[in-house]
């Protein structure tokens, strides 16, 4: 279907469906159902050709790599350029994802470990990246999510790492110092909370509100403005939040949406965050490196000598050869008192030449460089 076959409203002009130009409901369905049965038949063709994949990588490599980002990453592209609505581009990826995620899973099903409790932001994140096909774990906290992947006992994990109002997550940096882990993806997911509450709150009496420190902070003057006596108690997560309010008749809870489903809410009020732009971006971490996709991104740690213009040094060869940086963090280099490593983002794939090329001028320069990984940019 061409764009010009439907209307900007999303009303498809019928003449190209239909002889008569007024069809009948009948006359629709009927049409429904067979694009169903078509629908239904190159699903399965589909999921076969996924299984000849999973054969085809058995035959061919030593420890096959089921789960590929570089290829879903190009696929979910080319379904979002090649659309035409009137679907969006972000609803056909969205469909698109859960196909590649449940042909995945035929393939080999992937257990992604990620900051729990449930219902987390990080577990809305982790489905998020890879489809509800995935074995999502959840982890108590971000080094031992670390551990699970390095160990062996989840394929990959998910971690946050910044927010665009609280900033950096420290830990999740700090723990990539004493990682080997690469960085294999990353995700964003823009922070909705919401006011829940359960069968037993009675909404005129709720005098306590519960939730994860940073989101009482992020809807503090809804808050003042519709509840200004309440009172506000921190938690550590907001769905641990949501789990305090299932048995408390006087208490509601902010959260996001999975919290909400997990723990069996009702959405009372719903984006009640101060900043609607609120978004957290989250890594997706694994032991193995990621092919060049196209439009990718590398993560950097970066020890530098303890010397004037070191930053300077660290800078120039990427202006030089033309890259852009996308973030750079300063932590402490514990043990040492006053050293500093750094975390650079960089718009590029460390298999580019251009890249290979600042990398090894500012090898030379720093006391160590480490790639923590090059990766696709997020799609979705
Ligand atoms: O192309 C592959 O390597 C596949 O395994 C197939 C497929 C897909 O369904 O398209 C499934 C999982 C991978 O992560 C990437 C793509």
């Amino acid at each position: 279907m061409s764009n010009s076959d439907s209307t900007t409203n999303g009303t498809a002009k019928n003449g190209w469906l239909f002889n008569s130009t007024k069809p009948s409901l009948d006359q629709i369905r009927t049409r429904i159902d067979s694009v169903d049965q078509e629908i239904h038949r190159l699903l399965n063709e589909r999921a076969t050709l996924a299984e000849h994949v999973a054969i085809s990588k058995k035959a061919n490599e030593d420890s096959p790599l089921f789960y590929r980002p570089e290829r879903e990453a190009q696929v979910l592209r080319a379904v979002m350029q090649r659309n035409q609505g009137p679907l969006s581009n972000e609803t056909v990826a969205r469909l698109f994802r859960e196909i590649m995620s449940a042909c995945l899973a035929l393939e080999a099903p992937q257990t992604v470990a990620y900051l729990g409790p449930q219902g987390t932001f990080t577990q809305g994140a982790a489905l998020k990246h890879f489809g509800a096909d995935a074995v999502t774990v959840p982890i108590a906290n971000i080094d031992e999510v670390f551990r699970e992947v390095e160990s062996g006992n989840a394929h990959y994990g998910v971690v946050p790492i910044e927010n665009s109002s609280e900033g950096v997550v420290n830990h999740t940096l700090d723990s990539f110092i004493s990682s080997p882990l690469n960085v294999i993806g990353e995700v964003e997911l823009r922070i909705h909370q919401n006011l829940l509450i359960s069968d037993t709150t009675r909404v005129d009496s709720i005098t306590r509100i519960y939730s994860h420190q940073q989101s009482l902070a992020q809807c503090r003057k809804w808050l003042d403005g519709h509840f200004p006596k309440a009172e506000r108690v921190a938690v550590s997560s907001n769905a641990e939040a949501a789990r305090k309010i299932k048995s408390e008749w006087h208490s509601a809870a902010i959260a996001g949406e999975v919290a909400a489903k997990e723990y069996d809410l009702t959405i009372l009020n719903a984006k009640i965050e101060d900043n609607p732009n609120n978004t957290t971006r989250f890594l997706i971490i694994g032991r193995e490196a990621v092919p060049v996709s196209g439009d990718d991104k590398t993560s950097l740690l970066i020890a530098a000598h303890d010397k004037a213009g070191a930053l300077l040094d660290i800078l120039q060869p990427f202006a030089k050869h033309g890259i852009s940086l996308t973030s750079i963090e300063t932590r402490p280099a514990l043990p040492d008192k006053w050293a500093y490593v750094f975390f650079i983002d960089l718009v590029g794939h460390q298999d580019q030449p251009h890249v290979r090329a600042a990398l090894d001028e500012i090898s030379a320069t720093v006391k160590e460089l480490r790639v923590l990984g090059s990766y696709p940019r997020a799609v979705l």
